[in-house]
């Protein structure tokens, strides 16, 4: 088959997230090694830095005890470093960069110290009105330290908690400020605090371990450590964490706001965790077996792109009947977007991540199925690869809509330019990845997938929840 190579290839990454995991024990054991494996844990979510801060309840106020870098969680902590980590409460981060580089001083938790003594916040989102808030507090004398927009709301509650009583009141004041994606995990400095933006664009829960309390972006963190799931913390609401137990405020919380990331469900989030009630597995095993009823093609087997493709193939191998078979192996040392140079480096990390089970696809009629498709630099090399290693026919499904507009809430979706479905029906995308037939899920289907959770659609409908900032909102205060 022919294809028309007309891609302009991007040099940028690909989409992920951030992590957050924070805990306190009550009874004053140090949690330093926990958040470590419960970062590990999140390590999908941004694999930039990572950092730890922590400190002791029964310590003088305002000691934290950090240790933030670039990389991996095994890369950044050693056993020794983390036995340096002492107390009993703090804060965790694996980041992915939406606002400010990827430098050592954009790494989180951010650290501060302010009239009440320290605050340590990890934040995970994008707020869409962070460079007018920078710029009022710079003209009112603040001097910024990194160029996050999390720095921003870190000032914004340490402004707030001199007029207020608690450390809880000042967040809800700077949440009537901000605007964005924000889950928040704040230590400060005898309490754990969670907040979620009132649409609860990005996923955020409580757990339980003996008598240790968590807040984290995933259930499978929780899982991991061998902590219970309490409850996920609602769109818009504060929760508080002291020897008292849970408190909350549901002061921004608003269910007519609410407008979940879609995207958690189709690519971000570990199949293993469960968001506001619903599966990430069990959503994409729902649309894969969309996808067979709503583009079915006949085929002697279904095989996933891993990782993020694989439960939707199953999925539309159990609607269709089709057998589920591995047409691909790939090597698990290999992270998400592990490298980020150009597209001929780019192909080859493709290649190094992803090698074709020759003897399950030859002389087979195989149905591909892929989450997304961004760029196309994915599907374009592996359909040539199976069909290299003897595809007879190679019809390629996605789990998810056209990528058509931009994210400002976190997902890092390259400019329109180099998305491939940018000004390309379905039918010339099919052509330039050169498969013998490609459809895409439904934009129906999307709510279905969250069990009709609010979900918010902008990357794929260009309907935004909350205004779209109106300034770049990417490092504009870096230039
Ligand atoms: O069209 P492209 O620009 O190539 O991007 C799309 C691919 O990128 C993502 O996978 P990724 O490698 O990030 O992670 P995964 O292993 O979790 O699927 C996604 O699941 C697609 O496979
Ligand atoms: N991916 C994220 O959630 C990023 C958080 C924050 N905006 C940062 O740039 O560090
Ligand atoms: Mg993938």
């Amino acid at each position: 088959m022919e294809k028309s190579l007309t891609l302009d290839w991007g040099t940028d990454e690909l989409h992920e997230e951030c992590g957050v995991f924070g805990m306190y024990d009550l009874d004053g054991n140090d949690v330093a090694s926990t958040i470590y494996y419960g970062l590990f844990a999140l390590q999908h979510r941004g694999q930039e830095s990572c950092g730890i801060a922590v400190s002791d309840t029964y310590g003088p106020k305002g000691v934290v005890n950090a240790c933030k870098g670039m990389g991996l969680c095994n890369e950044v902590f050693t056993s020794e470093k983390l036995e340096k980590l002492k107390g009993n409460i703090g804060v965790g981060h694996v980041r992915y960069s939406t606002a400010g580089s990827s430098t050592i001083e954009n790494t989180q938790p951010l650290v501060l110290n302010y009239v009440k003594g320290t605050l340590a916040l990890a934040h995970n989102g994008n707020l869409v009105n962070a460079p007018e808030l920078r710029r009022e507090l710079a003209y009112d004398g603040a001097i910024f330290q990194t160029t996050i927009d999390s720095e921003v709301i870190a000032y914004h509650i340490a402004r707030e908690r001199c007029k207020v009583g608690t450390a809880e009141e000042a967040v809800a004041n700077a949440m009537k400020k901000i605007k964005g994606a924000y889950s928040l995990v704040i230590s400060s400095p005898r309490k754990l605090i969670g907040a979620r933006d009132p649409q609860g664009f990005k996923p955020l829960c409580i757990g339980k371990r003996d008598n240790a309390y968590i807040l984290t972006s995933e259930t499978c963190a929780l899982d991991t450590i061998g902590a219970t799931f309490v409850r996920d913390v609602l769109p818009g609401e504060i929760v508080t964490i002291n020897k008292d137990g849970i408190k909350s405020n549901l002061m921004m919380h608003d269910p007519k706001k609410e407008a979940r990331c879609i995207f958690e469900y189709i690519y971000f989030a570990r199949p293993d965790s469960v968001f506001d009630g619903v599966g990430v597995y069990h959503s994409r095993i729902y649309a894969g077996r969309c996808l067979a009823k709503d583009s079915p093609v006949d085929a002697d087997i279904v095989v996933g792109v891993p990782e993020s493709g694989n439960a939707a193939a199953l999925g539309y191998s159990m609607e269709s009947g089709i057998p589920y078979a591995m047409a691909f192996v790939k090597n698990s040392y290999v992270g998400r977007t592990f490298i980020k140079p150009g597209q001929s480096s780019r192909e080859s990390a493709v290649r190094i991540k992803l090698n074709v089970l020759k003897e399950a696809v030859e002389g087979k009629r195989v149905v591909m199925i892929d989450d997304s498709i961004v760029r196309g630099t994915t599907s374009n090399l592996i359909v040539d690869m199976l069909r290299e290693a003897g595809a007879k026919e190679v019809h390629m499904r996605i789990s998810a809509p056209p990528f058509l507009y931009p994210c400002y809430f976190g997902t890092d979706i390259p400019s329109s330019e180099q998305l491939i479905a940018h000004k390309r029906t379905v039918d010339e995308i099919c052509k330039v990845i050169g498969a013998d037939s490609l459809a895409y899920l439904k934009m129906e289907r999307l709510s279905e997938m969250a069990n009709g959770l609010p979900i918010c659609t902008a990357c794929f409908s260009g309907e935004y929840p909350v205004d779209p900032p109106e300034e770049d909102i990417r490092g504009s205060y870096e230039k």
